[in-house]
């Protein structure tokens, strides 16, 4: 963490600038102006520039595909497929729909899972990082370093953002649409230098880093999440049928607004967040002595509070506190993405996630297409947490079974 202090530029502001201005502020065109479909049949997009929708439907229609015909439930390695598929949608709305392709989509998908275990967040699950930390550290920085992310990023994607970066007023020119771009080709034009004409080249590679940070968010924690929200689906069909139910009430619009509708899988999605556990990724270091219940917190710690004890604080959530109640927050106009010091799965404050609305809207689209068109079971009716104290970093384990919708 310390190592991100270093930069004279400021890392977390600028990713945080990146998203507010080019993906929060635009979530209908991040996620596709979709047309009512019925709650079975083909969906119609009517944005094609749109990134989410049509990635998504396109990848569980070839999940669907890859079942077998009839009602034989089957196992999917649903933590690759959702991997796979955040991957392909956030490379259209960062980089451009020219960057789509299957290599490009392997390689975000591993720099993803390096940068988190950069960040130390599969250190707990191994015996030797657990044992050797230092050493385990050191030999992590240096293969993701020297390897992972000059293979991965530098030689795959980054060359080719680089020199796009560096044509970006000949690209204006040309009359390409933002969309067709990518937003950080968008938000890089700030950095324009209009004495030259062009990005300079230190402000190129800045952006590279920045670009390379926005991956790592926007890919892997949501996908994580995925996965536990379809557990957890797979466990409780009580709900699933009260989901099924809104949708058929609500007619299934794709668009971001529309997708507010959809209150009772909002709540369902905000009841798992709240119940699942804890993730050390809310982190803060203290710039001074700070008075906290009855200690001092020394200047220049690090503060890692702990979600579970908000969120299943009976104080904030009342007896039943601990419990799942998948309609807890129906009528409630608490939505998954609005945080609170009773619920900050996002962080909290002037630092929390502003990737959230994003984040949530993708997983109702994602959920939606395979309830619309599977029926899907956990085997064994039940998962495993991996690892407690990251739980929205390391998927539960568990495998889930698949098969059409009669
Ligand atoms: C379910 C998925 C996600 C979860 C659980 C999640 C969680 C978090 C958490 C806990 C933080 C730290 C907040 C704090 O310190 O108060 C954070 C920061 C951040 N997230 Fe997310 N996030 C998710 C999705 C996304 C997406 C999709 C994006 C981008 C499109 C994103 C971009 C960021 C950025 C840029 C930061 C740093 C913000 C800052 O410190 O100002 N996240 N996220």
């Amino acid at each position: 963490m310390h190592i991100l202090l270093w930069f004279k530029r400021r890392f977390i502001p600028d990713m945080d600038h990146f998203v507010q201005s080019e993906i929060a502020s635009r979530l209908d065109e991040a996620i596709a102006a979709g047309e009512h479909f019925p709650t079975t049949g083909i969906i119609r997009v009517a944005h094609s520039a749109s990134p989410v929708v049509p990635t998504f439907q396109s990848n569980v229609e070839d999940l669907i595909n890859d079942l077998p015909p009839g009602s034989a439930l089957t196992p999917v390695d649903f933590e690759a497929f959702v991997h796979r598929t955040m991957a392909s949608a956030m490379i259209q709305l960062i980089l451009g729909k020219d960057y789509l392709s299957p290599d490009n989509i392997k390689r975000v998908e591993k720099i993803a899972v390096e940068v988190a275990t950069l960040g130390g967040i599969f250190q707990n699950m191994s015996w030797f990082a657990r044992t050797f930390p230092r050493v385990w550290r050191i030999a992590t920085w240096l293969r993701v370093f020297l390897y992972s992310i000059p293979i991965n990023f530098i030689l795959g994607i980054g060359h080719e953002v680089y020199h796009q970066l560096g044509q970006i007023d000949a690209y204006d020119k040309e009359g390409h649409r933002d969309s067709d771009g990518g937003t950080a080709f968008t938000w890089a034009r700030k950095y324009v230098d209009h004495s030259q004409g062009q990005i300079g080249v230190l402000d190129r590679l800045w952006i590279l880093t920045v670009v390379l940070g926005m991956i790592f968010a926007s890919v892997h924690q949501t996908a994580v999440v995925m996965v536990w929200i379809a557990f957890e689906l797979a466990k409780r069909p009580e709900d699933v049928k009260l989901i099924r139910e809104e949708m058929d009430r609500e007619g299934m619009s794709m668009r971001y607004a529309s997708l507010r509708r959809f209150e009772y899988l909002d709540s369902f999605i905000r009841e798992v967040m709240r119940t699942k556990g804890d993730t050390l990724s809310t982190v803060r270091m203290t710039t001074m002595d700070v008075p906290l219940g009855g200690y001092i917190i020394p200047s220049g710690s690090f503060v890692i509070p702990l979600a579970t004890q908000s969120h299943e604080s009976e104080l904030f959530h009342g007896k039943k506190a601990r419990e799942f109640i998948g309609d807890r927050w129906v009528g409630q106009e608490k939505p998954a993405s609005m945080l609170s010091p009773s619920y900050w799965p996002f962080g909290l404050g002037r630092w929390a996630c502003p990737g959230r609305t994003l984040a949530v809207a993708e997983i109702k689209v994602l959920m939606l297409l395979l309830l619309q068109r599977t029926d899907f079971t956990l085997e064994g009716d039940d998962y495993k947490v991996v690892d407690p104290l990251t739980v929205t970093s390391v998927a539960p384990e568990g495998i889930l079974l698949f098969r059409r919708c009669a």
